[in-house]
């Protein structure tokens, strides 16, 4: 049986407006396992980005339980500038981790980083590079180098290849699922396009007014 990576059990999940609480997750259980990858869809306002903030411990206001099994889950999103600080070199923001979690060496980290890129198929010279002087796709590479910097083996990702053009959105995937069978890294993956999901995932949650409607082989 495959190691498990995320449970969430019974997740109901609230917003506050006003003075009320509103309720925008109902009952949604599932299990993740290693090298898994599970889709998620539905329509917009369902609560695939607040399901994803529960998860990233973003959203507290929550019921039920979710039972990390590996280090803190990290987030891809469809625009990697945001994940990419603009005045820093894309060595720097990959070191970063590194640097807050602490007890790496300059050459430690550097190591990593030049590590990662290497993962993530970016040539070495792209670590002196600032994130203005890479193409999109170079960018959401190195937005995924940097979820792995922290060694978890959970990435959320949130239409991460809508930015796109369709070439890169393959090579993209070509990646993430390289990562999938090499490092055994799993994905909660949000997307509206369900071909680009059934080439990532195996499974696929439907959410409807924040409940699970199905939750299917694909
Ligand atoms: N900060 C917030 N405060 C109050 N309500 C919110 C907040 N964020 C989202 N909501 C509401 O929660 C519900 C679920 O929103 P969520 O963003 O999770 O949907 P989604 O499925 O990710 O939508 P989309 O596909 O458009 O990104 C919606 O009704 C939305 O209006």
């Amino acid at each position: 049986m495959a190691e498990k990576i995320l449970e969430v059990k019974h997740l109901n999940a609230f917003y506050r407006e006003g003075r009320q609480r509103k309720q925008v997750l109902e009952d949604v259980s599932f299990t993740l396992h290693e090298g898994e990858a599970v889709g998620l869809a539905g329509q917009s306002g369902s609560g695939k980005t607040t399901l994803c903030k529960c998860v990233l411990g973003l959203l507290k206001d929550y019921e039920g339980e979710i039972v990390h099994y590996t280090k803190r889950p990290q987030m891809i999103f469809q625009d990697p500038f945001r994940s990419l600080n603009p005045r820093k070199t894309i060595g720097w923001i990959l070191e970063e981790p590194l640097r807050i979690q602490g007890g790496y060496s300059k050459d430690e980290r550097r190591r990593k980083a030049e590590e990662m890129l290497k993962q993530v198929h970016l040539l070495p010279e792209i670590y002196a590079r600032y994130p203005r002087e890479l193409s999109g796709g170079q960018r959401q590479r190195a937005s995924i180098a940097l979820s792995l910097m922290t060694g978890t083996r959970l990435i959320l990702a949130d239409e991460p290849l809508s930015a796109l053009d369709v070439t890169v959105q393959a090579q993209i995937i070509e990646l993430l699922r390289e990562l999938q069978e090499k490092e055994k890294i799993c994905y909660l993956f949000v997307s509206h396009d369900l071909d680009v999901v059934s080439m990532l995932c195996s499974r696929v949650l439907f959410l409807k007014d924040g409940e699970v409607k199905e939750y299917a082989d694909i």
